[in-house]
């Protein structure tokens, strides 16, 4: 089990426009993906690789891809649609699963209402994402729907995320590696991480 903060000036930098309050949805996700794209450099450092023979300009070599069935993506909707792109960009062959599990406002807890993965999830690595990892609910709903469909290894992909939501994951699932780009102060009253950067769903997709 790892719980990694992703420092990096670049994170940090695109980090700072995502928390201000005046920035529109088309920077939002812009910044969002672009950010995504960086992280995953780190997510996959661990990724097993195929030994195949090329031909180069010049002769005959070894070299090393990525199996096609290597990865999947599974945003948690809507939020981790965010990410998708900046993903997907870095590993093409990635399959795009959809898991729908909104946070009821008064009680916190998770509600599920969607799901489709693709057929062969159980024989990849599964990138999980959503950026913002709070009470933790919904990460642990998705971790547990994933492990049902029978996958084993899961890496948790968040933007930020909150002391109380990193616990309560690495409780229920210590096997699944969180990676963040920053751990924030905590959660207010209304379960909104501080400081945060507000509802991600919503600037995102410019529902508020
Ligand atoms: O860790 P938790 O306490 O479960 O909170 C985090 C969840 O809340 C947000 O989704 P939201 O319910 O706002 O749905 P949305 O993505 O459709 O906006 C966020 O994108 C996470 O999925
Ligand atoms: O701060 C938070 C907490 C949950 N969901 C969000 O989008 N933001
Ligand atoms: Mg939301």
């Amino acid at each position: 089990m790892a719980v990694v903060e992703v420092n990096h000036p670049l994170i940090s930098h695109k980090l700072t426009f995502l928390r201000n309050k005046n920035t529109d949805t088309k920077l939002f996700r812009e910044t969002l993906n672009e950010i995504a794209g960086l992280m995953t450099y780190e997510v996959t450092k661990g990724l097993k690789l195929e030994e195949i023979e090329v031909e180069t300009p010049v002769m005959k070599t070894k070299s090393y891809i990525l199996p096609d069935k290597a990865v999947a993506v599974v945003p948690i909707l809507r939020a981790g649609l965010g990410m998708v792109e900046g993903i997907i960009t870095f590993i093409p062959t990635a399959k795009v699963g959809h898991i729908g599990v909104y946070r009821n406002e008064e009680t916190l807890k998770p509600v599920y209402y969607y799901c489709k993965l693709p057929e062969d999830i159980a024989d990849r690595k599964v990138i999980l994402v959503d950026p913002m990892l709070a009470t933790g609910g919904s990460a642990n709903y998705a971790i547990d729907y994933l492990k049902k469909e029978g996958v084993k290894d899961i890496v948790f992909l968040s933007l930020i995320a909150a002391p109380e939501g990193i616990a309560n994951v690495v409780k229920k699932h210590p096997d699944v590696d969180i990676y963040t780009a920053k751990i924030d102060e905590g959660l207010n009253e209304k379960g909104y991480i501080y400081p945060g950067l507000g509802d991600a769903g919503d600037r995102i997709f410019g529902t508020k």
